[in-house]
């Protein structure tokens, strides 16, 4: 396996601070026997570090700076159970969060495979798992599968768990591993300019709807208003997203909505992703209650965003808008947990 001839710095650090060599000689396997005694201990060691090493290539292929964008719409949905229906089951709401953790982990696994088989995925990309052999096409298959199969088992414990009915139940969660699939792969929705949407819809109303519906019980329209700020705050870090990558995937032949309507328009609409949601909060502050207007305590974070964005310095973006993604959602969520019992708005 690529990774096993190209070992990373924690595998090199790992030898070095024990054996006092440098990383070559387990690269190369050149090492004498003088100075690795064939001992248990050092094969022990050996081994250890590999596995970590394996483990932390595992954990960044997944990329986990992207995770708020899932589990601020599950914290929400628990949220409005909770305000709106009275209890909230932290059990349930444990496997919510890793059902849906992990049907994203796969979508972006699904992602990194076939990004790199079409050759979207370069030297220069943000998604370097597969383009640095940091693993093999077939740990990320593997991976993939194995995520996927432990949602669905996460999904069956969820049936067990609430008195949502089976066909609600199972409606939501293959609609979200379906959207997570299809995204890059099958026809690959990213690829004809449907990415935006996908997202829109599966980190939004499908999330929000779904940790509700497992807490309440029953399907109800009201997660997916309440979504609406929240899922166009989440679409704003893959706009961005698209925007840095516009000229590598022109080259590559996939078609992105940032392609279609250019620089300039992919601003204006970064601006109105970004800054819509905060006229939906106070709205909802003056009209409603004041303590939705806490994730109005992120504006400054966006500003700089706005700023980077037209000066077309789009390296940080994505990362630095999952950031305020998870700090408006948490603060959109204790909003929501501390208004006045009546004072929010139901149908
Ligand atoms: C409701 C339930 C049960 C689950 C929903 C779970 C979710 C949120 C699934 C969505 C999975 C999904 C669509 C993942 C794709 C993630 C994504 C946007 C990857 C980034 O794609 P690129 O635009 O290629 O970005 P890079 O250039 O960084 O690779
Ligand atoms: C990797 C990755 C990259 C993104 O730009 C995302 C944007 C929105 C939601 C999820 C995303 C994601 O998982």
């Amino acid at each position: 396996m690529a990774k096993e001839l190209k070992p990373g710095r924690a595998e090199t650090f790992v030898l070095a601070g024990s054996n006092g060599h440098n990383g070559r000689e387990w690269q190369t396997g050149l090492s004498s026997p003088a100075h690795h005694p064939p001992g248990a201990a050092s094969r022990m060691a050996r081994v250890a570090s590999d596995v970590r090493h394996k483990c932390a290539s595992y954990v960044i292929a997944l990329r986990p700076w992207s995770f708020s964008a899932s589990l601020t719409p599950v914290a929400l949905g628990s949220a409005l159970a909770y305000k709106l229906g009275g209890s909230v089951d932290l059990v349930i709401l444990m496997v919510c969060a890793v059902t849906v953790l992990v049907v994203h982990g796969a979508g972006n696994l699904v992602n990194t495979y076939y990004d790199f088989s079409k050759g979207i995925d370069h030297k220069k990309s943000d998604d370097r798992t597969l383009v640095d052999e940091i693993l093999a096409p077939q740990d990320v298959v593997m991976f993939g599968a194995l995520l996927y199969s432990l949602g669905c088992l996460c999904a069956t414990l969820l049936f067990f768990l609430s008195t949502l009915r089976l066909e609600h139940l199972a409606l939501i969660y293959f609609g979200g591993l379906s959207s997570s699939f299809l995204y890059t792969g099958g026809i690959g929705l990213k690829y004809v300019a449907l990415g935006d949407v996908v997202i829109l819809i599966t980190f939004g109303p499908l999330a929000v709807m779904f940790s509700h519906a497992v807490q309440v019980g029953y399907l109800s329209v009201l997660p997916l208003v309440y979504a609406v700020p929240l899922a166009l705050n989440t679409e704003a870090i893959l706009h961005s997203n698209n925007t840095r990558d516009m000229d590598s995937d022109k080259q590559a032949g996939i078609v992105t909505l940032a392609i279609l309507i250019g620089p300039t328009l992919s601003y204006v609409l970064y601006n109105l992703l970004l800054f819509v949601p905060y006229v939906l909060f106070c709205i909802l502050a003056t009209r409603y209650t004041i303590s939705m207007a806490l994730p109005l305590l992120t504006l400054p974070m966006a500003f700089p965003l706005e700023k980077l964005f037209r000066s077309r310095c789009y390296a940080k973006i994505p990362q630095k808008t999952a950031k305020l993604n998870l700090l408006m959602g948490l603060f959109y969520v204790f909003g929501i947990i501390l208004a006045p019992p009546g004072s929010l708005p139901s149908l």
